[in-house]
């Protein structure tokens, strides 16, 4: 059992507010994904949590039991960090059986053998066992700095961008061996990350840190779907949602968007539920937030299209992002590599708006969404 609770925790370095009143609530075997740009704050949850850094005001704990004046030797968590901090005279195999051989945890040579050949082999990496750290590749240090942590089962693992140093292939697989590692030893974990595929893949929840505090916590798809503001939405997607500033216009029954870029028209595709909520909050200037993938476009002009300029055409791996613009006005869409694209061009974007969020154009708080009930049903059957 491994419950970890943050209450109004607040820490400071000289005059930074590293966090301020976080509250968190993770649950035993959860896989806790904080999410966050750099600086938020995320480092130095990991370190309350661990005791390596002690918190000027609030309460951790683990289970209900606080945990403030538990020194970290005894608070039994075992943290991965991103610069892997090995032991450079000892081999791997020496790296891995340091925390099982320390005073606090020490086990006998047969089990810490068995130990380390179990977790060598789930890591693919018992062929390392005998090197040294200084012949080992990047992506070779930072497994074994995980396989060093897994051979124990600590309370909870405290894993800081674990996987940052690997190439994007191998992360691809860590990732998932991560979350299958997580799922059998049933550990709670807390896990941080700037990278958003990574939030998405391996969190049951995530927390969205921003300025020392907690901005939003949710499923994945329950904050892809309803980011509560326009920071949120942006951070959960790759690439950038696209914002488009606007005014409301109700016409009868319906509902009429003027963009503010051209003072294009867009009749709204009906949704009534939408419509009603949009009649409560009144709201005029809004911003539009539509994902690149809910843009489409052509070389060629169509009806309803909106006619921009091809400002960039760079490829993301196995697709591209094309950025049209108008009037300062920026769109990213998705397109197949490989298009014969002049920076410059015409080209025609269509917006499906029935996948539109709708957020407020001054206090850039979510507002609604289309099918906002389908999304609450979807998260509710998550959480
Ligand atoms: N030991 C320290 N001394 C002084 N300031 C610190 C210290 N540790 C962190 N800070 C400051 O506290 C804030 C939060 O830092 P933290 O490392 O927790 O952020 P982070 O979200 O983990 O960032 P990153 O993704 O860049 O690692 C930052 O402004 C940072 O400069």
């Amino acid at each position: 059992m491994s419950r970890i609770q943050l209450e109004n925790v607040t820490k400071k370095f000289g005059k930074v507010t590293a966090l301020d009143g976080i509250s968190l609530d993770i649950r035993d075997k959860e896989f806790f994904v904080l999410f966050g740009p750099a600086g938020a704050g995320k480092t130095t949850i990991l370190n309350c949590i661990a005791g390596i850094q002690i918190p000027e005001e609030g309460v951790v704990k683990f289970d209900g039991e606080v945990m403030n004046l538990t020194d970290a030797a005894h608070r039994d968590t075992a943290m991965v960090f991103e610069n892997y901090a090995l032991y450079p005279q000892m081999t791997v195999y020496d790296n891995m059986a340091s925390p099982l051989r320390s005073p606090l945890y020490k086990k006998d040579e047969a089990y810490i053998k068995e130990k380390i050949q179990e977790v060598a082999e789930m890591m693919k990496m018992d062929y390392l066992l005998q090197r040294l750290p200084s012949q080992l590749s990047n992506g070779q240090k930072q497994r074994v700095a995980m396989g060093r942590a897994l051979v124990r089962s600590p309370r909870v693992y405290l894993m800081d961008e674990p996987l940052a140093h690997l190439d994007a292939k191998l992360r691809n697989s860590m990732r998932t061996e991560l979350k299958e590692i997580q799922a059998n030893f049933g550990t709670t974990s807390v896990y941080v990350t700037h990278d958003f595929m990574e939030a998405m893949s391996l969190g049951d929840r995530i927390a969205i840190v921003n300025e020392g505090k907690i901005v939003q916590i949710g499923t994945g798809d329950e904050i892809y779907y309803m980011p509560c503001n326009e920071f949120v939405s942006q951070l959960m997607g790759d690439p950038e949602i696209n914002l488009i500033a606007g005014t409301l216009k109700k016409e009868g029954d319906s509902y009429s968007f003027i963009m503010d870029a051209g003072e294009k028209v867009y009749h709204l595709p009906t949704d009534y539920e939408l419509f009603e909520k949009l009649d409560d909050l009144g709201c005029e200037k809004v911003d539009i937030g539509m994902r690149p993938q809910n843009l489409n476009y052509s070389f060629e002009a169509h009806e309803g299209y909106l006619k921009c300029t091809v400002y960039s055409y760079e490829s993301i791996g196995n697709k591209s992002v094309i950025v049209a613009e108008l009037n300062g006005l920026q769109l990213r869409m998705i397109a197949p590599n490989g298009l014969t694209v002049k920076i410059d061009q015409d080209i025609y974007v269509d917006m499906e708006l029935n996948y539109a969020m709708f957020f407020d154009a001054e206090s850039k708080e979510y507002l609604t969404r289309y099918n906002e009930a389908a999304v609450l049903a979807l998260t509710e059957q998550e959480g």
